[in-house]
C-alpha cells in the first residue's frame, strides 16, 4: 500500500523564523507560504531532494496543531506523509484492519492539490500518519 515518503512535517511556533533558519542557516530551497484554512495551517515546503520537509504554523481558531504546539512550545516533528496509489482503497483496508481514520473519514485536498487523510498516532507507535494520493 505504502509508496514513497512525500514529506516529514514539523510544527513550528513562528513560520518566518523557521523559514529563515532553513533558508539562511541551513541553505535550503524553501517555497512561499501557503495558507490552507481548511486544514488550519500555513505551510512552507523545504526541498531536500528525494523528499520534502513541511513546516506548519497554526492558522485560525481551531488549528489541529495548536494542542501539539502547546505541549511542544519550541516545535517538533508532527507527522510523516506517505504516498498511496488509491486513497479510498487504502482507507477502507486500514479501517478494516482497525486503524482510526481521523476527521469524517473523507479525504480533503492537501497542500499539493491531491486527496489526503490522517491516521491516529496512537495506532502507529506515536506517529501521526498522513496519506496522500500520488
Ligand atoms: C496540509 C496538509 C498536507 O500536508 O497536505 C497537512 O499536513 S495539514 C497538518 C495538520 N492537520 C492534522 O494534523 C489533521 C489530523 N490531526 C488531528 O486530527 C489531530 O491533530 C489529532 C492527531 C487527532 C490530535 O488531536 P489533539 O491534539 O486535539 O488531541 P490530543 O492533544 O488529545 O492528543 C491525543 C494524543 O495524541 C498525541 N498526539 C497528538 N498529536 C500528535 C502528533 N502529531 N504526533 C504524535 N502524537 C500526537 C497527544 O500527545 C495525545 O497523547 P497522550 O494522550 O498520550 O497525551
Ligand atoms: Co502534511
Amino acid at each position: 500500500m505504502l509508496g514513497r515518503l512525500n514529506h516529514v512535517a514539523l510544527a513550528v511556533p513562528d513560520l518566518a523564523a523557521a523559514v529563515a533558519a532553513y533558508r539562511n542557516t541551513l541553505g535550503a530551497e524553501v517555497t512561499e507560504p501557503q495558507a490552507l484554512p481548511e486544514h488550519g495551517v500555513t505551510v512552507v515546503f523545504v526541498n531536500v531532494g528525494d523528499t520534502k520537509i513541511e513546516l506548519l504554523e497554526p492558522l485560525g481558531e481551531n488549528s489541529p496543531i495548536a494542542a501539539f504546539l502547546g505541549k511542544n512550545p519550541s516545535g517538533g516533528m508532527h507527522h510523516l506523509c506517505y504516498e498511496v496509489d488509491d486513497i479510498l482503497a487504502a482507507r477502507d483496508q486500514l479501517k478494516a484492519a482497525g486503524a482510526r481514520v481521523l476527521g469524517d473519514g473523507n479525504p480533503k485536498t492537501g497542500a499539493h492539490g491531491k486527496p489526503v487523510l490522517f491516521l491516529h498516532p496512537k495506532d502507529f507507535f506515536g506517529t501521526l500518519i498522513e496519506l496522500e494520493q500520488s
